[in-house]
């Protein structure tokens, strides 16, 4: 059953702007709907994230998405309001990257559906194939240079510079488009808001090579807005750079955090982009958010929804247990319920120290233990160690070190092996080889 794709987008927020007729189209039909993702890096992030949504939006309405790897296009380069000419990605780089990218879309639509099951394509499948000259009789005689300098996506590199490869590139999105229209009656192109001037090059070439029916047009576009944050910082990043899909590049717990620490004014607008919940499930979110803000629903929700999406529903619980873990209501027994393979993950970024068994076994009292940690974080100097004993600062394995003179014999190592030292939020972690 197909429901109603634009109306979905319109109260989500994620409509920016689409050709007159998408909406009938969709009505008319089973639509054939692609997005194209260019492999600049090994990994999607965050800010992919808001077009593949429209993508598994499509397919829930019961269209089918196609999900493009640009193979080609991220030889060239999308200029499209980049404030400089870039340099290229060398061709071993860009294989990985491609497959990093084609493994991260897979797993967020269904291929396995039926009429409207999902389906990936390669760019590079069909421009390997075609001449210089053949494209230039093919795609580049149907557009003006006039018309392709009209587009708000190159205007400023109009000015500052631009090369012919790069000006290029709208005519290679758009060659895509009528290759996709031609071969798998692809129907509508999606984007972010940046890819309007691509994408309607795309339904201008369909337009001059096909024709239209009194004034219906083949092929169609739409745009979803930018994300953006309220206090005017850009989107997807943190400290350390993009927010990005891969675990190894971000982990789930670093992931998680993120989310959870988005503001009250743009966590209602967020969970309406990236979550799957209904409007009604979101409004009775915000409801309950308001009576209680300090125990941050919505971020919550947000947070747990895309780390079990994104990473699995084990990170999840493990993210959960880290956050626990690192800043505040862990217990010894949680503690102790942290299986050996778990401590990577859940101390992931926490500073550590190894120390062998030797000095372990040799370490009698508390303040030595700690010395052994000095330079870190937590402990500047064996003073101040001393002076937070003193002062009952210390926990080890979150229980309060009574005096400075306590047994060591008092702590046993979690799974043989570690010890967690903690003063307040900040966490030390020993590792006893
Ligand atoms: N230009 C798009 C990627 C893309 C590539 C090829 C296409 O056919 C469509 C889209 C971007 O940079 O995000």
């Amino acid at each position: 059953m197909r429901t109603d794709f634009i109306e979905e987008l319109r109260w989500r927020g994620m409509l920016h702007d689409m050709m007159p007729g998408t909406d009938e189209q969709l009505n008319k039909e089973m639509t054939a709907g692609y997005i194209g993702f260019d492999p600049t890096a090994a990994s999607l992030h965050i800010g992919n994230l808001a077009t593949i949504m429209l993508l598994v939006h499509l397919q829930k309405a019961g269209h089918k998405p196609i999900a493009l790897v640009g193979g080609a296009t991220g030889m060239i380069g999308d200029p499209s309001f980049k404030a400089s000419e870039r340099s290229f990605l060398d061709e071993d780089t860009l294989r990985i990257n491609q497959e990093g990218i084609r493994k991260q879309l897979e797993q967020f639509l269904d291929f396995n559906c039926g009429e409207n099951s999902a389906e990936m394509v390669n760019n590079y499948d069909w421009f390997k194939e075609i001449g210089f000259l053949q494209f230039l009789r093919e795609a580049g005689k149907y557009l003006s240079v006039n018309y392709m300098m009209s587009k708000d996506s190159v205007k400023k590199r109009l000015e500052t510079g631009i090369s012919f490869t790069e000006f290029s590139y709208q005519l290679l999105q758009g060659y895509d488009f009528y290759h996709l229209y031609k071969h798998k009656n692809v129907r509508l192109q999606m984007g972010g808001s940046d890819q309007w001037g691509n994408i309607t090059t795309g339904t201008e070439i369909i337009r001059r090579k096909e024709g239209d029916e009194e004034g219906y047009f083949k092929a169609y576009a739409l745009t979803t807005p930018l994300v953006t944050k309220s206090d005017g910082s850009k989107f997807g990043k943190s400290e350390g750079g993009n927010i990005w899909l891969d675990p190894t590049r971000t982990s789930p717990f670093e992931f998680y955090q993120f989310w959870l620490n988005q503001s009250d004014e743009d966590s209602p607008r967020y969970l309406r982009v990236f979550s799957l919940k209904s409007k009604e499930e979101i409004e009775a979110l915000e409801v309950s958010h308001a009576a209680e803000p300090h125990l941050r629903i919505m971020q919550k929700a947000l947070a747990a929804e895309l780390t079990m999406r994104i990473h699995s529903e084990r990170d999840y619980q493990l993210v959960l247990k880290a956050s626990d873990v690192l800043f505040g209501k862990a217990t010894l027994e949680m503690l102790q319920s942290i299986a050996i393979d778990e401590f990577d993950t859940i101390f992931n970024g926490v500073p550590q120290t190894e120390i062998f068994r030797a000095d372990w076994d040799s370490t009698s009292n508390l303040l030595d233990l700690i010395s052994t940690v000095t330079n870190s974080e937590i402990y500047p100097s064996k003073g101040e160690a001393r002076r937070a004993l003193q002062q009952n600062a210390v926990s080890i394995n979150k229980v309060k070190v009574s005096s400075p003179e306590q047994s060591l014999a008092d702590f046993e190592l979690l799974q043989d092996k570690f010890i967690l030292v903690s003063k307040g939020k900040k966490n030390h972690l020993i590792k006893v080889l």
